[in-house]
């Protein structure tokens, strides 16, 4: 299922924080969505979930409107694995995988057993099983990051939207995840932070600058230097990785030199 943004902007608090985006992730590639501190990539991707509705322009998936679509609509065609959530409720890690299913059922049914097989199925896939009766609010960041990615699974939608899924992941689960939700077959729209990462998982990357799109295409294509450099304001360096692909190392921005300081003649010097 194919998800676009067309001529999308968003203000918040009377600033324009997304200014005409326009970016297509065609159904089942995994596009990530790369870009400074402060760009505007989860007041994107949070439109592009109903969190914040836009000022102007669309998000399309399946050719819908998603802001005109049902909740359980919208929740059969996205999943999102947002950085957080926030409960007054002291829910267990496996409540959480379920709360993938609470906009599928109807009414206030309680879950069912193919719910509770679909949590529990989602909690082993991401290695959280043993996890299951633990209060969430308990848990590591890592571990709240399995249990999030879990309960996006057990939506079981064509579209997923990731925003920053990898920050609390220590390095072997950052790939374990990607590699688990990029080889689903979905549509995927993921905030990444990792531009490694980028390289290694997605199909085309997307970047964001001041709230509007710099360069968008195939990964390696749109991730030069240059532009990393420029954007990220770092200094980096392409390698090629001897297990293919490439990997990028980097380096703080050298400082510029500072301008001579012009030598002055002292009024109060003495003859
Ligand atoms: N409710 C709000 N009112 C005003 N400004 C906001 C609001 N929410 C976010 N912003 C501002 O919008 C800008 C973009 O924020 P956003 O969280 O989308 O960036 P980001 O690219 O996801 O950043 P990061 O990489 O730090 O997570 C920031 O300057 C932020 O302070």
């Amino acid at each position: 299922m194919e998800l676009r943004i067309a001529s999308l902007h968003v203000e918040l608090g009377g600033t324009r924080i997304v200014d005409g985006v326009d970016l297509t992730v065609p159904s089942g590639c995994v596009v990530g969505l790369i870009g400074a501190n402060g760009s505007g990539k989860s007041t994107l991707l949070r439109t592009a979930y109903r969190v914040h509705r836009p000022q102007s322009g669309q998000v399309l998936v399946g050719g819908d409107d998603v802001h005109r679509l049902s909740p359980g609509e919208a929740a059969r065609r996205i999943a999102v694995m947002a950085q957080e959530i926030s409960t007054e409720f002291p829910l267990t890690a496996l409540d959480v995988a379920l709360l993938g299913r609470v906009p599928l059922q109807r009414g206030f049914g309680a879950d069912s057993p193919a719910d509770l097989e679909l949590a529990h199925a989602a909690l082993a896939e991401v290695g959280a099983s043993p996890l299951a009766k633990r209060a969430f609010p308990s848990l590591s960041g890592g571990e709240k990051q399995r249990v999030l990615l879990a309960r996006a699974l057990t939506q079981q939608a064509p579209v997923m939207i990731l925003d920053e899924p990898t920050n609390h992941a220590d390095v072997g689960f950052q790939h374990e995840l990607l590699h688990l939700v990029t080889q689903r077959g979905a549509t995927v729209l993921a905030a990444l932070h990792d531009v490694n990462l980028a390289l290694a998982y997605c199909d085309r990357a997307a970047v964001l600058h001041h709230g509007r799109i710099r360069a968008e295409g195939p990964v390696a294509q749109v991730l030069t230097t240059d532009l990393v450099d420029d954007v990220l304001r770092v200094s980096s360096r392409a390698l090629t990785d001897p297990r293919g692909g490439v990997v990028m190392s980097f380096r703080r921005t050298a400082p510029s030199p500072s301008p001579a300081i012009p030598r002055t003649t002292s009024t109060q010097e003495t003859s």
